[in-house]
């Protein structure tokens, strides 16, 4: 293993963009399925050698890279995605702790659109791992552009980081739907109300939902059209079929399978997530005017 050597897997957009950060102040290496025209490209043989990785691949596919490719060798790693393994319902932190000890491995959270920090615009950024000397290692490879947080609450911040693009979703719907910011804005702090209670129920931190992985990302994805998930949200309250919106979009929008996850979740554990549930009845064809009516019954 090379000391000190960093390498983002997965040249999407949030790899590249991380890739674009880390770049800043030190060589950083990154490697994709394919080949790409990018500095410090490698093969995934050559990344995987490095002290420090992160990985930035979709949430569905990350228990099959993980068994294909990955053999632990004391690497330190840093997961980019987020949302909820829907076949499963499991988090990424129990799929990963099947691969790596907690102590290897932390999750970045918090409000940062790719395509923003690939232009060196500043944002804050927390670091979530039952490790502060892994926080200490990472946050250190991290330019001055982007403010790094500590925080011990990993189930926290991947249910924030989870739950709020299917929120965005939602909002997308609202607001193609052209139900008005009063109604938007009630749909976000009721989501913000539901993603908390959610996480309560798996231990999580209110202050993390308060702070910049869930307030934080959030009000961002759920208020922009440079978020792919409310982009799927205009698609769906214009009655286009999930197929076409996705192609459109041609990126991930790790809402509609997390959606899946929280539904199946939240019948199990009897948790209240209605808007959750709504989106996933949405995504499976019901009308999005009829989930309105269903929310705002009394
Ligand atoms: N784009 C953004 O602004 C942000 C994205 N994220 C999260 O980062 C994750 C990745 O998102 P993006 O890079 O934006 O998506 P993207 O759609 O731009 O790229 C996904 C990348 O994953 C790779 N990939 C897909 N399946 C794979 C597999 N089976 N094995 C290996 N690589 C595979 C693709 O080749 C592609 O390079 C998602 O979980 C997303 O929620 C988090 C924060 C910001
Ligand atoms: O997570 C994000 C910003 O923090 C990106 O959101 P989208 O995947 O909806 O574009």
């Amino acid at each position: 293993m090379k000391n000190n050597s960093i390498a983002v897997i997965g040249a999407g957009k949030w790899g590249q963009a991380l890739h674009f950060a880390l770049s800043q102040k030190q060589e950083a290496f990154i490697t994709s399925r394919t080949p790409r025209d990018i500095k410090n490209f490698v093969d995934l043989k050559t990344a995987l050698e490095c002290e420090y990785l992160i990985i930035a691949i979709p949430a569905q596919e990350i228990r099959a890279w993980l068994k294909e490719n990955f053999i632990f060798k004391g690497q330190k790693i840093l997961v980019a995605s987020k949302g909820i393994e829907a076949s499963s319902g499991e988090f990424l932190n129990e799929i990963y702790a099947e691969f790596v000890p907690n102590k290897n491995i932390g999750f970045i959270s918090g409000p940062s659109f790719a395509a923003e920090v690939i232009q060196g615009l500043p944002c804050a950024l927390v670091l979530n791992s039952d490790s502060k000397k892994l926080f200490k290692k990472f946050s250190a490879f991290f330019p001055t552009f982007i403010k790094t947080y500590y925080s011990s609450d990993v189930i926290g911040a991947e249910v924030a980081g989870a739950y709020k693009n299917v929120l965005a979703i939602a909002s997308g719907i609202c607001e193609g739907l052209h139900l008005g910011k009063n109604a938007q804005a009630s749909l976000i702090a009721r989501g913000l109300v539901e993603m908390e209670r959610f996480g309560r129920f798996f231990g999580s931190k209110k202050s993390t939902f308060l702070g910049l992985s869930g307030a934080g990302d959030l009000f961002l994805t759920a208020n922009s059209t440079m978020s792919r998930n409310y982009r799927v949200g205009l698609g769906l309250a214009s009655n286009k079929k999930i197929n076409e919106i996705l192609k459109d979009l041609g990126e991930v929008a790790e809402g509609i399978k997390t959606a899946d996850a929280i539904y199946n979740l939240s019948i199990k554990h009897e948790i209240y997530t209605p808007i959750a549930n709504e989106v996933k009845l949405i995504l499976d064809g019901k009308n999005p005017k009829d989930s309105l009516k269903d929310l705002l019954k009394h």
